[in-house]
């Protein structure tokens, strides 16, 4: 019992919400826009709150829209949230800038994963708890895959058997995340990828299929859908 309440709010979690969410279509910041009545990242953020590791969430928002955020989130959790940069790995750097240093054990959410369920945050949070530096929940791929030229003609059919699809949240040490963004020079499209060039060994855990990410308007039909 004692355990418990000790491991009970000593996750960080970083909710980057900055894009503008260009291949859902027009509608303003793909994070506020509406699934049954509520913006995503109110979903998001409903769903970490309720994980019980987590006892810091740090939202980058779009920078115009800040006060509009933290006037949102205000009811559902005690959130801070910071003005997310250009990409998301900026808008990551700018979240992790803010959390407390009371907090070793830090995630990197999606507010386009708005259906993530408090499980999920807690297999991960888990993971990094138990000895591991990087942690990426993730699901097998379930098409055949081939490569392709530049013209569109299959070079190879690859062998699907070793490939995950991956998701968030990702869970780091601290230390690991912090010197993996320190170190980053190119852009990447999630934080583990970042650690991976530094040496550090990414584990893996299960995905959940209800943490799809929102990205075209079919996949906002299919929440639509799970809500
Ligand atoms: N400059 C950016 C870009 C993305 N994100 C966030 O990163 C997450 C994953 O990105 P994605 O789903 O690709 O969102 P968008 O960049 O908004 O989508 P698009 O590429 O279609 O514009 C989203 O929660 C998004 O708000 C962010 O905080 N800052
Ligand atoms: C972090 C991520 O959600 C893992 O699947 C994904 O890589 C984000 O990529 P995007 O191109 O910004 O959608």
């Amino acid at each position: 019992m004692t355990a418990h309440l000790n491991v009970r709010g000593d996750v960080a979690v970083l909710v980057p919400a900055a894009g503008m969410g260009i291949r859902l279509g027009p509608g303003g910041p793909k994070a506020l826009r509406l699934l049954r009545g509520d913006p995503l990242l109110v979903h998001a953020v409903r769903r970490v709150a309720a994980a019980p590791s987590v006892g810091c969430i740090v939202v980058a928002a779009p920078a115009d829209s800040v006060d509009f955020v933290a006037s949102l989130l205000a009811p559902i959790a005690d959130v801070t949230v910071v003005a997310g940069g250009a990409t998301r790995q900026a808008s990551v750097s700018a979240a992790l800038a803010a959390v407390p240093a009371a907090f070793d054990i830090v995630l990197v959410h999606d507010a386009a994963r708005a259906l993530t369920p408090p499980e999920l945050v807690e297999t991960v949070a888990s993971a990094v708890r138990g000895g591991h530096g990087a942690v990426i929940p993730v699901l097998p791929v379930v098409d055949t895959i081939k490569q392709v030229d530049i013209s569109g003609v299959v070079l190879t059919t690859v062998d699907r058997s070793a490939l995950r699809a991956v998701q968030t949240p990702q869970g780091f040490r601290r230390d690991v995340l912090v010197k993996a963004h320190e170190a980053a020079i190119d852009d990447h499209t999630d934080d583990a990828g970042m650690a991976e060039k530094l040496g550090v060994e990414v584990h893996t855990v299960p995905g959940s299929e209800a943490a799809l990410k929102i990205t075209r308007p079919f996949d906002l039909a299919v929440a639509e859908l799970l809500l």
